[in-house]
């Protein structure tokens, strides 16, 4: 079957025999669509009749955001790959003015809606009759589709067939088809990295909850400061980007204002007008607080509507039970998060991996670990202590810059008198630097030619400060160790015996993560237990070996 980039699922069936029906149909429409699935509802339409079928709103009932979360959480479960989308532009609570006009009033849609992707394909479940029936419902569906939305001209049609369970008589004991209490003003916050299934089942029913204007408070800056893996979060442009872009898909009528938050309350607290907060159960107290804080404001408080946490199937041991950004940063690290730059006139036998990462960030049992796996370990800490010995080119350019105060009894050069001189002083050490480095590089280029000579395939340069020595033209991929701040100085004053303001001082030499991150097209992370780095790095490794794999194919070159 051909694939489409986007498509929209036309979900014909009655609302409350949809969850039992959601999972099989998402993956089957997973067969045909591979990157932006819409979900358009409109339950009960008959495409059998043939004519024409027009869009209709309907009321929003109160199982409604249930729906919502339980296709979402289905989505991540049997279709991760794809960006689900649940179009509301048909739900509408309230009744219609009269000066909105006829049309407006009873057609969500008087001139069809574009979407941030154009539909290529649209799908239904709707069944069959008979096969015969087939041509019949394509062209009606396409039509309708058609009139809803701005689609691919050649749309093409599919019509699932998933495998259905018969939903019985109990299992819709429960359901409430009750109109949804709504409001004009809606608010929310979050940071909103990675878009998610919990962050869209969010923003969906605040959509539904929203009548006029919804405010979205995004975390920056300070609010980002504890979060696990905060370097890998997204930039605050790029998450508002995001925002609006499936906002408008999901509801283009709705105000959004979307607010920087760098306190926990934002506008929650001084906007007079808006009436709800939707919070999860995790944020809950949040809201709580904010109304708290209104009332102190002479502000009425907001109705509280919470959803429940969603679930995520996948998770593994060190991440949360529930869909999380901070699982999906995790999960990045090993992967390639950025391209490297195709260095066509660079050899690519052997492949050289640059290691770099600030001190205690676990470098060395990161290169280790790739030794085990095959890849030579070329040590640039440990070139650059040999450039000290007695003798050297290095040793008397080193005396002559420092003075003989630096000296152990034995004439030896005492390495931690010489970082107490440089650590915390950028010019003395860029005058070390500058002696070092150039012997250092040499040396590494010369264990590079070695191990090409033995028939190395990868080599790994551990190098602390490699992109602050802009050694990049040196390897093929950057890939930098991170780890938090104070996890660093814990383990530097443990490991090397220094002060807590020795151990800040040298890392305050280097650049910080979320600055090693710009530049990495590969980020590591060895803050959890030992088994973990290890799957990290066996994860980093086999994808390394595709892509060297992929660039032998591509020139040619013999495996
Ligand atoms: C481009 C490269 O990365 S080459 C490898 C790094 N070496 C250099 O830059 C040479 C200059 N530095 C040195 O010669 C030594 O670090 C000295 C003499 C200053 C101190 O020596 P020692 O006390 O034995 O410490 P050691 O060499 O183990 O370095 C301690 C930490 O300082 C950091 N460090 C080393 N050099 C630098 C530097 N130039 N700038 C900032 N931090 C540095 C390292 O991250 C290392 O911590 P890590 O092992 O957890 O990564």
């Amino acid at each position: 079957m051909s694939m489409f980039s986007t498509g929209i699922l036309v979900l014909t069936s009655p609302l409350h025999t949809l969850p039992f029906r959601i999972a099989p149909v998402l993956s089957s429409a997973a067969q045909v669509v591979e990157r932006t699935l819409y979900v358009h509802l409109h339950p009960g339409l008959n495409l059998g009749a043939g004519g024409h079928v027009r869009p209709v709103f309907i009321p929003p009932v109160v199982d409604l955001p249930g729906l919502i979360s339980r296709l979402y959480s289905n989505a991540a479960d049997v279709c991760g790959h794809l960006d689900v989308r649940v179009l509301l532009t048909n739900f509408r609570a309230q009744p219609v003015m009269p000066q909105a006009g006829l049309d407006a009033a009873s057609n969500p849609f008087p001139s069809p809606q574009t979407l941030s992707h154009s539909p290529e394909v649209v799908l239904t479940d709707f069944p069959l009759q008979d096969p015969g029936q087939s041509s019949v419902v394509a062209q009606c569906l396409q039509r309708y589709a058609g009139h809803c939305y701005v689609c691919k001209p050649d749309l093409s049609s599919v019509i699932l067939h998933p495998r259905l369970e018969q939903v019985k008589d109990e299992d819709q004991k429960g359901r409430d088809t009750k109109p949804i209490e709504t409001y004009g003003d809606v608010v929310v916050g979050g940071t909103f990295d990675r878009l998610h299934g919990a962050h869209k089942t969010l923003l969906n029913i605040c959509c539904l909850l929203a009548n006029r204007r919804f405010v979205i408070g995004v975390c920056d800056q300070e609010l980002l400061k504890n979060k696990v893996l905060r370097e890998l979060i997204e930039p605050f442009a790029l998450r508002l980007e995001k925002l609006q872009e499936f906002l408008n898909d999901v509801k283009p009528s709705l105000q959004y204002d979307m607010v920087p938050l760098s306190d926990p309350f934002g506008p929650s607290v001084t906007d007079p007008q808006l009436q709800c907060i939707v919070v999860s159960e995790e944020t809950r107290r949040g809201g709580e607080a904010v109304n708290r804080k209104r009332v102190q404001n002479g502000l009425s408080e907001l109705v509280l509507y919470s959803i429940p946490l969603i679930k995520d199937a996948h998770h593994t041991d060190i991440e949360e039970e529930k869909i999380s950004s901070s699982s999906l940063r995790a999960r990045l690290l090993g992967t390639l998060l950025t391209s490297p730059q195709p260095r066509p006139a660079f050899s690519q036998v052997p492949y050289v991996i640059g290691l770099a990462g600030g001190s205690g960030s676990g470098k060395s049992s990161i290169a280790q670990r790739l030794e085990g796996l095959g890849a030579v370990w070329i040590n640039a800490d440990q070139i650059g202590h040999g450039t000290y010995l007695p003798g050297s080119a290095a040793y008397h350019k080193i005396l002559q810059e420092f003075g003989p105060d630096i000296l152990n009894e034995d004439k030896t050069i005492d390495r931690q008198a010489l970082g107490r001189k440089v650590f915390g002083n950028k010019k003395r050490l860029k005058a070390l630097t500058d002696i070092v480095w150039p012997e250092i590089a040499l040396q590494v280029k010369e264990r590079i030619h070695q191990a090409k000579q033995e028939g190395a395939r990868v080599c790994v340069i551990d190098a602390a400060v490699l992109l602050e020595a802009g050694w990049t033209d040196m390897v093929h991929e950057v890939w930098v160790t991170i780890i938090p701040e104070e996890e660093a100085v814990r383990r530097i004053v443990e490991r090397d015996h220094v002060s807590k303001e020795d151990a800040l001082r040298r890392l305050q030499n280097q650049w910080s993560n979320a600055r090693l991150v710009e530049h990495a097209n590969v980020v590591l992370c060895t803050l959890w237990e030992s088994d973990v780095t290890q799957r990290q790095v066996l994860k980093a490794w086999n994808l390394l070996q595709e892509r060297i794999c992929q660039k032998k194919e591509e020139t040619g070159l013999p495996s």
